[in-house]
């Protein structure tokens, strides 16, 4: 089945929610602008606590280097996931796993002036492109949102996916319980992630997050092969 990852825990109960749901990855996020922001002290407060054999992600943006690698060691990540304008300079050279995250518009008037990003496009061909620049371990694809840079609960359009990355695939943005089966089915991603869609009330719930998995089951698929 395709990897999950719940994105933007913020509690140690989130933490827990999704484990026991049986995501293969939790991720913290660090990017100050993000309402799932969390404190890096926090962070690892809660990471210390968790049981082993699940991989611990931290997202960023535009962050500088030293201060990833700062928090990266404090906290004990597995995975950086890069969800700013990082050039390929900057993603290379980490010993970390790395995934490169790009929005993908609907439509090229969709995208504001003042958001023209090296990590924004409107069509596939010219993510395809770039992505070729970046040696990282993982790509992920999520939807542009005006005004900001991940976690909307926004979907794109799946049938812009065409043809694959160089890397495994992880597919993101306005994913839930009940899309996600198809999702998996359609674009047959390595990887799928979620924040929004699993959440009530700002915090993971155990419900959402466990049919969020159980769809993915039933969509299937790691690297486009149904197991
Ligand atoms: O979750 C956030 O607040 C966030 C903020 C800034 C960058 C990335 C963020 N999260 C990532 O957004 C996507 C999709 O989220 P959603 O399922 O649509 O809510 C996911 O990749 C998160 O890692």
């Amino acid at each position: 089945m395709a990897r999950v990852k719940i994105c933007g825990i913020g509690t140690y109960e989130d933490a827990m929610v999704a484990i026991e749901s049986g995501a293969h990855a939790i991720a913290f996020n660090f990017v100050r602008a993000s309402k799932r922001y969390i404190n890096p002290e926090k962070a690892r407060d809660i990471i210390l606590q968790l049981p082993p054999f699940v991989s611990i992600v931290g997202v960023f943006a535009d962050e500088p280097r030293y201060s990833v690698e700062e928090i990266a060691s404090l906290c004990r990540l597995q995975v950086l996931q890069f969800h700013g304008q990082e050039s390929p300079e900057y993603c290379r050279r980490w010993s970390y796993h790395t995934i490169k995250a790009f929005r993908l518009a609907d439509a090229k008037n969709d995208i504001a002036k003042q958001e023209q990003s090296n990590a924004l496009f409107s069509s596939w061909t010219a993510l395809l492109e770039e992505s070729q620049q970046y040696d990282v371990d993982a790509f992920l694809v999520d939807a542009y949102s005006p005004g900001a840079l991940g976690g909307t609960g926004k979907a794109f359009d799946w049938s812009k996916i065409d043809g694959p990355l160089s890397k495994p695939f992880v597919l993101a943005g306005g994913l839930n319980p009940d899309n996600v089966a198809e999702a998996v089915r359609i674009v047959k991603p390595y990887g799928v992630d979620v924040a929004s869609g699993v959440e009530v009330g700002g915090r993971k719930d155990p419900a959402k997050a466990k049919a969020f998995i159980n769809a993915v089951h039933k969509g299937i698929s790691l690297y486009g092969v149904s197991i």
